[in-house]
């Protein structure tokens, strides 16, 4: 499988040099020459099949570099054996056609471990077997940060630097990135939002001495490894559900677009998925693009649900493109509006054909408070607060159409928000050992301006790849 920039002007990749490329080199995103299709008798042959077999089956045919794939299985099995749940991504019936798909059994009870434990072992696969190092810079709202430094502390050919906005994560994502010890892990506290981590994280992938400089590498969902490894628990929970017989609509906690655009590619290979529902807390500039059909970032507003205070939605470029049927110059020509205009217009054909997939529901703090009680109260089932708005999100769906059912993605554990889910059922969730005992451990971070340069020096002083 080759890959292909979404703005047409960089060189076409195979799958292990877009998994250390991260973003391409005109600044934007990887997408593949085409979907593989999974036929319906392949789909239903997933099911029970272990969770690790499932994804190494469905991640294959984007990988196809005969190394790479061979090593596929091996890498699945160990990125998966340290979950707390058998089923790795179990699903919990919680009302009449409505399922929770619990993401969130992995080390750092967030459902970027799904992707991250797996991409982990690709990509230290990859420079041992290239005989090269790494320095990851990723941006965070609280979850992703996490994730990398458990997926990579302590690897000899990796140092990486977690860019978190500065006092707008909760205290738990806080400790989780702070306390790790490993000399490889640099936790830099910015002076801005994540939007701000995100925008620097995008310049430095293309200042092109810097990035040679450190060998820079990605494991933000701007790297195609990322979503494809987070499309595996569509297929997985669809098939519980009765697929490929069955439609199923998938409601979505959003932020970065990654998660949901991991659905949609798992609907382009083949899974009947009917409707994608996208939730948005009051960061609400998908719910506003798809209602409107202009993108336009306003300020952030910190909310309950911080990994989801995002504006800049990267992986909606990767829909844009094929909505726009693969049109590199409409792209190019919307993000160039974005930088110089601060937004831009989706054509009505290309917004027509989005709109023909997916729906948003913005979901506001309140609200968000009063699905987390009434979960509680009728279900008996702690929802975290990004979980919360996909669930009114879904319940939104259910009462248009209620005989398809809808799988809520449960992206993170809820102990991980202890003050919203007191205010909202009374009491504190417990956090799993041996996390919560490593949190008491000292913690290490830096604060730095919101200044790219700046943060470009203190990596480029510390990375060791920048030392050979
Ligand atoms: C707990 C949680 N829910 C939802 C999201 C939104 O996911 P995405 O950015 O893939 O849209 C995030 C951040 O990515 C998150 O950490
Ligand atoms: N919510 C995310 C933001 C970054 O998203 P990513 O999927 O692009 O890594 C976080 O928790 O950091």
């Amino acid at each position: 499988m080759r890959y292909l920039s979404t703005r047409g002007e960089a060189a076409q990749l195979a799958f292990e040099d877009v998994l250390l490329a991260g973003l391409a080199t005109d600044g934007g995103l990887y997408a593949p020459l085409a979907y593989p299709h999974v036929a319906p008798g392949e789909i239903a042959a997933l099911a029970g099949v272990p969770y690790a077999e499932a994804a190494a089956r469905l991640i294959a045919p984007f990988v196809s570099e005969a190394a790479s794939e061979a090593g596929l299985p091996g890498q699945a099995e160990a990125a998966y054996a340290s979950f707390r749940h058998r089923a790795i991504a179990p699903l919990t019936q919680i009302a009449d056609n409505l399922f929770v798909l619990e993401l969130f059994h992995g080390p750092t009870l967030a459902f970027k471990d799904l992707a991250m434990q797996l991409l982990g072992r690709m990509m230290n696969d990859l420079l041992e077997k290239r005989n090269l190092r790494a320095t990851i810079v990723g941006a965070t709202s609280g979850d992703t940060g996490a994730a990398a430094i458990e997926a990579f502390r302590g690897l000899p050919r990796v140092d990486v630097f977690i860019l978190y906005p500065h006092g707008r994560v909760s205290e738990v994502q806080r400790r989780q990135m702070t306390t790790v010890a490993d000399d490889n892990v640099h936790t830099i506290a910015l002076q801005g939002t994540f939007d701000d981590a995100q925008n620097i994280l995008k310049r430095l992938f293309r200042n092109k001495p810097f990035r040679e400089r450190v060998a820079l590498a990605g494991v933000n969902s701007i790297n195609w490894a990322r979503v494809v490894a987070q499309m595996v628990y569509y297929f997985t929970s669809g098939v519980a559900l009765g697929a490929p017989h069955r439609r199923i609509s998938y409601a979505v906690p959003t932020g970065n677009f990654g998660d949901v655009l991991a659905g949609y590619i798992a609907k382009r290979m083949g899974l009947p998925v009917d409707r994608l529902i996208v939730a948005t807390n009051a960061n609400d500039i998908l719910a506003r693009a798809l209602a409107t059909g202009r993108y336009e970032p306003r300020g952030v507003t910190p909310t309950q649900s911080p990994s989801m205070d995002i504006q800049v939605s990267s992986n909606f470029e990767r829909l844009l493109f094929d909505a726009t049927g693969r049109d590199h110059a409409a792209v190019r020509a919307a993000f160039a509006s974005l930088e110089q205009s601060g937004a831009f217009e989706i054509p009505p054909a290309p917004l027509e054909a989005i709109r023909a997939e997916f729906e948003a529901l913005s979901v506001g703090e309140a609200q968000t408070t009063a699905e987390i009680a009434r979960t509680w109260r009728e279900a008996g089932y702690v929802l975290d607060p990004h979980t919360a708005t996909g669930v009114r999100a879904a319940r939104t769906r259910l009462e248009k159409d209620p005989a398809t059912p809808v799988v809520a993605l449960s992206t993170a554990h809820p102990a991980k928000f202890p003050e919203a889910i007191e205010r909202a059922i009374g009491h504190r969730p417990r956090l799993p050992e041996p996390l919560a005992a490593r949190l008491e451990a000292p913690e290490r971070f830096t604060v730095l301006e919101n200044d790219e340069a700046r943060v470009a020096a203190f990596i480029a002083e510390r990375a060791r790849a920048a030392q050979i």
